[in-house]
This record gives C-alpha cells, sequence and structure tokens, in this order.
C-alpha cells in the first residue's frame, strides 16, 4: 500500500475527519506536509527516515560526552533531594487540570461514581497531585479514598497545603516506589487503581524490578495500573546537551532530576510478566512554532496494566500496539527541562489558551520551570 493511501486510511479510520476549522483532538492529521505550519499541533506524527537518523545522530552525540562517572553516583543516591529543590523551588506552580485524564482513563473517573462502593486509588510519584485533587474535586462516591505517595517530602508538603487536600478523603506520605516493601499506610492487595504518569521514567533502571514488586503487592487481583510516560526520541530526550546521559536513554537534567525514555517493547518486559497488557500505546505528536517556523516531535506512551485474578497467569501480553492516542492533550509535566519549556511557553503564547490549535503545548503556568 502506498504511503499516500495509507495515510488516507488512517484518516477515514480515525474517529474524526481532519478538518482544520473544526479538527478534535486525536483528529488533527497532516496529510499534506506543506500544509504543516498552519495549525500548532498535529496528531499521528509519521516519522521518515530523515528523523530517524536525525535522532540517532543525537543519541550518537549524547553518548560522546556522557555525565563524569565521578559525579553519577551523586544523582542516584540524592535522587529524593534533587525532587526535594524542585519542588521547594517550584512550589506548586504544577498543579494543573489535566482534562485527558478523563478521556485517556475513564476506568479511574469510574471509581468516583456515585455507586461505584469502595474503591481506593494511588497515585504513586504524586508531584503536586495531579491526579488526586480532580478526582477528589470531582467525586461523587463517598467510599472513594485516594492516596498519594512520593520519595519527595516537599512535594508530599505541597499536596498536603493544597486546600482540597482532606484527610478524611485521601492520605499523602512519602513513600519510595522502589523501596524494599509496600507502604506501612495501606493494606497488601488493597488498591483498585494504580496512577504512574511520569514516575517509572524518574526510577534508576535497576530499580524498575523492586518497582514491579511493590506495585503488584499493592493491587487487589483484578485491579488496574494506568500509566504514561515519556517515550524514545521525544523532543526532549533528543536535545539533551553534554554531559546529560547517565546510561542508555536515561539522563539527568539540569536541575539534577533524572528520567529515562521508554521503548513500548520495553514496557512489554517490564509490565508483563506480571500484568495483562491492555494497552500499549505510543502518541506521537507533532507541535510547531508558526512563528518560528519549527517542529517539535514529542513521543508519549500510555499503558494500562492488570492484574491478574487469583489464580490466573498474566494474559499474553498483546503484541506492541503501536498507535496514537492523540487524545492527552499536554504532556508537560513536573520536570520538563526548562529548554522544552521555553519552546512550549512562545509557542502557547501565540495563540489564545483555550484554542484546540494550542493543545499538546503547556499552559505558560506549566512552564514557568
Ligand atoms: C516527573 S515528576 C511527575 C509528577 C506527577 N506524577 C505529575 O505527572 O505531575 C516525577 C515524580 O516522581 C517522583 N519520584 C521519583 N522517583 C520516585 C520514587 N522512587 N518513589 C516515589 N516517587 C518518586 C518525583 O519526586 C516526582 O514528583
Amino acid at each position: 500500500m502506498s504511503s499516500a493511501t495509507e495515510e488516507k486510511k488512517r484518516a477515514s479510520s480515525s474517529r474524526d475527519v481532519n478538518t482544520p476549522a473544526n479538527a478534535p483532538f486525536g483528529g488533527r492529521l497532516l496529510l499534506d506536509e506543506s500544509a504543516v505550519f498552519e495549525q500548532n499541533a498535529w496528531d499521528h506524527a509519521t516519522w521518515g527516515e530523515e528523523q530517524e537518523q536525525h535522532a540517532r545522530d543525537q543519541i550518537e552525540r549524547q553518548s560522546k560526552d556522557p555525565v563524569p562517572e565521578e559525579l553519577k553516583e551523586t544523582y542516584h543516591t540524592e535522587a529524593a533531594d534533587y525532587w526535594n529543590k524542585f519542588y521547594a523551588k517550584n512550589e506548586n506552580k504544577f498543579f494543573k487540570d489535566r482534562h485527558w485524564l478523563r478521556i485517556e482513563f475513564p476506568e479511574l473517573f469510574q471509581m468516583i461514581e456515585k455507586d461505584a462502593g469502595e474503591k481506593n486509588v494511588m497515585e504513586i510519584g504524586c508531584g503536586a497531585g495531579n491526579t488526586m485533587f480532580p478526582l477528589l474535586i470531582e467525586s461523587k462516591n463517598p467510599k472513594l479514598f485516594v492516596y498519594a505517595c512520593d520519595f519527595s517530602s516537599t512535594a508530599v508538603d505541597v499536596v498536603k497545603s493544597n486546600a482540597e487536600y482532606d484527610p478524611n478523603r485521601g492520605k499523602a506520605f512519602v513513600w519510595d516506589l522502589a523501596g524494599d516493601d509496600i507502604p506501612p499506610e495501606v493494606e497488601p492487595e488493597s488498591m483498585d487503581v494504580l496512577v504512574l504518569i511520569f514516575v517509572i521514567s524518574a526510577l534508576h533502571p535497576d530499580k524498575w524490578e523492586q518497582a514491579m514488586n511493590n506495585l503488584y503487592k499493592l493491587l487487589k487481583p483484578g485491579g488496574l495500573i494506568v500509566f504514561r510516560d515519556y517515550g524514545r526520541y521525544d523532543m526532549a530526550q533528543l536535545r539533551f546537551k553534554k554531559n546529560r546521559l547517565l546510561s542508555d536513554n536515561f539522563y539527568v537534567r539540569g536541575d539534577g532530576t533524572r528520567v529515562y525514555f521508554f521503548d513500548s517493547n520495553e514496557i512489554v518486559k517490564l509490565f508483563g510478566s506480571k500484568f495483562t497488557i491492555e494497552q500499549n500505546a505510543v502518541d506521537r505528536r507533532l507541535i510547531v512554532n508558526r512563528l518560528r517556523k519549527v517542529k517539535m516531535y514529542r513521543v508519549w506512551l500510555q499503558g494500562k496494566f492488570r492484574k491478574p485474578l487469583a489464580g490466573q497467569e498474566p494474559g499474553a501480553p498483546a503484541a506492541t500496539t503501536v498507535e496514537t492516542t492523540g487524545d492527552a492533550r499536554e504532556g508537560q509535566e513536573a520536570g520538563e527541562d526548562a529548554e522544552v519549556a521555553m519552546v512550549d511557553t512562545v509557542l502557547s503564547l501565540e495563540t489564545p489558551l483555550d484554542s484546540p490549535a494550542t493543545s499538546g503545548t503547556a499552559t505558560p503556568a506549566e512552564t514557568l520551570s
């Protein structure tokens, strides 16, 4: 099939027809390359060989000047301190209402329905509580309890100082996801949904396995993990300069916080041995700075992983689904490197904030890093 035919097929199978004037999120398909600077964001961005090569070249460049060996250990041993400093500096500027949560993770919002019954949700690596608070604010379920934890005590303080924090409906506490055991604050196998948004990328790869063990212990049989994180070759990865590479695809930002960029096959390996993979998607988005004629390719991964019921094996992981969801409307999160944030700030100032064209970009408040 020719690529033009493929594109047309994708366009017609998409939820929505691409008419720039009314194109909804997820339906903004770039069918004519010459139109690229006509709007600010395109979903389902395709990558050509030239771009792949550019990405490989950037990785090659970075590998020539990694973080000096003698500095690496500090970034690992003092990881929580770097996040403390991050939250001390930014306070709660990173709290934002993520509308895409409702679209991408409806399972999470089933928990807040009036008759949902007793439900426990836990936001891990909660930062400012970007999932906890929307849930608590919207919940009609008197039996919902939301836990929020982070290994940064400053982040936990930020959550506790939020006016919406209510100890009768939720609890925030310090916990290291890669620690030896689940936190004493919660019972084993008591969680209905675990939320992992831009947090697994902050762990050292050596800690992934222990994190998986803890997640497994926390979840009820049949419980669900919802996951969103950085994808391989995301713009934020390719822009890292000298002395930022810690190990393959793992970097330290200018503020000392660490970030890994996942390939979706790694997600299968990581979650697939314990959980049934219900979704493993790649969200590729092309963000355009029309003024400066700059193209920025963002790549995020999104997944849903279910703990098998007692006595069942995890379902054979579905072959990696390489698809785009396109509905997650903002990708910026706490810790995004300043350079990317700056570009996005420029972008967001170009068009009114409520314009659909600005989706995929951050609001200025989100980019004050
Ligand atoms: C990129 S931020 C994301 C914050 C939040 N989930 C969001 O999306 O806004 C990563 C968060 O993970 C936390 N974190 C990193 N390593 C952790 C660990 N081992 N255990 C618990 N939290 C961790 C950091 O302190 C930080 O708040």
